[in-house]
């Protein structure tokens, strides 16, 4: 089932939620909406699922127009951040609940449901788990009979809010891994809500950035991250070193520090601001022609096979640097015996004056 948005607007008093959202989610994909908070990603996602109505645009499912269509009858499943199991029944009978509201003519038999249910706790991976009461379940055990139940009415369309928002880092991981891989078992086409950068790039097929009720941009993670289509993407998709300095056609400058950059004229003579990804550098015990940017080790911490580096620039800037290393190379530059040490950025992005982004750029 494909999902079409078109020109959605929803406002709350005064207040424009959603500004003409426009997108196309193909059948079996698996798309993120990521943003701040208070960016729509809820509304948009509600208005989707038919339970708020938006004050105009259309909704599409295969071509066919929902927007007037009551939530129950669009046949979507929903998983909430907060699992809203029945407290009362058993793992089995949350799974077949909806199943058993059915109109008599549609609902299955009992050997049925009993199958249907089976067969869901076994994809959800809880078959032993059949007999257990919501409180005897762990948050992530929680949200993956919150799934089955959601997947119980064989919806074609899956609509999760934050589902993992509820819980800790390492279950969210296990369970967005998890996540990824049912969706390729199913059919079923599925819009997620996070605030999650991470989570975003590692689930989706593609992601649509969301800021102030509008589209930033929407791609495959790649994309998005490779190539963002505004500085606010760029900014959202992890951390960035922000450089401050002047540039004059050829030497971008900032106090002791320089660098050779050929902006092929897209950037002006003036100032201008370079965005640095922590892992898009390196560290040496000497400038290089293209790359003097002096600067003292202020602190580090190791994780596996990286080493995240707190950097003060000597002489330029302000700001204290974050740069990701790797262990082994890190380990062969003996920092601490090194008198002084440069940084060397592989790629830069440039953002000029009116605080647009400039091209990518490499010292050379
Ligand atoms: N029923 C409502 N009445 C008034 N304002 C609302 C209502 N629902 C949402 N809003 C406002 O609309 C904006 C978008 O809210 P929404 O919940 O869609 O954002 P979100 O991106 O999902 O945020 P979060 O990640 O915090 O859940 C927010 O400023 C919110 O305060």
């Amino acid at each position: 089932m494909s999902i079409q948005v078109e020109n959605i607007r929803k406002s709350f008093g005064a207040f424009t939620a959603l500004h003409d959202i426009s997108l196309d989610v193909p059948t079996n994909q698996l798309v993120g909406l990521l943003g701040p908070s208070g960016s729509g990603k809820t509304t948009l996602l509600r208005i989707i699922a038919g339970l708020e109505r938006a004050d105009g645009g259309r909704v599409l499912f295969n071509n066919e127009d929902v927007t007037h269509l009551d939530a129950r009858r669009r046949r979507v499943g929903f998983v909430f951040q907060q699992y809203a199991l029945f407290r009362h029944l058993t793992v089995a009978d949350n799974i077949a609940f909806g199943l058993r509201l059915l109109p008599r003519a549609e609902r299955p038999s009992r050997r049925d449901i009993r199958d249907r249910v089976r067969e869901l706790l076994s994809l959800v991976q809880l078959d032993n788990l059949a007999g257990r009461y919501p409180a005897q379940l762990s948050g992530g055990q929680k949200q993956r009979v919150a799934l089955a139940r959601a997947l119980a009415l064989k919806p074609e369309v899956l609509l999760l809010d934050e589902p993992f928002g509820a819980l800790d880092a390492k279950v969210r991981k296990d369970l967005r891994r998890w996540l990824r891989r049912l969706h390729e078992q199913i059919s079923v086409t599925s819009i997620f809500v996070t605030h999650d950068q991470e989570e975003a790039m590692e689930v989706s097929d593609k992601v649509v950035v969301m800021s102030q009720g509008r589209v930033e941009q929407m791609g495959s993670p790649l994309q998005v991250y490779e190539q963002p289509a505004s500085r606010f993407v760029f900014d959202f998709l992890g951390h960035i070193n922000s450089l401050e300095g002047l540039y004059d056609g050829h030497n971008w400058r900032s106090g002791d520090a320089f660098l050779r950059l050929d902006t092929q004229g897209a950037c002006p003579d003036g100032a201008l601001t370079l965005y640095l990804r922590p892992h898009e550098a390196e560290l040496a015990a000497a400038p290089t022609e293209a790359a003097h940017l002096p600067v003292r080790v202020a602190g580090r911490s190791v994780f596996g096979g990286t080493v995240t580096v707190e950097l003060e620039p000597q002489g330029w800037g302000a700001e204290v640097l974050e740069v990701e290393l790797d262990r082994v190379r890190w380990d062969a530059l003996q920092p601490d015996r090194q008198p002084a040490l440069y940084l060397l950025p592989r790629r830069l992005q440039t953002v000029t004056c009116d605080g647009d982004l400039g091209p990518q750029v490499a010292p050379a």
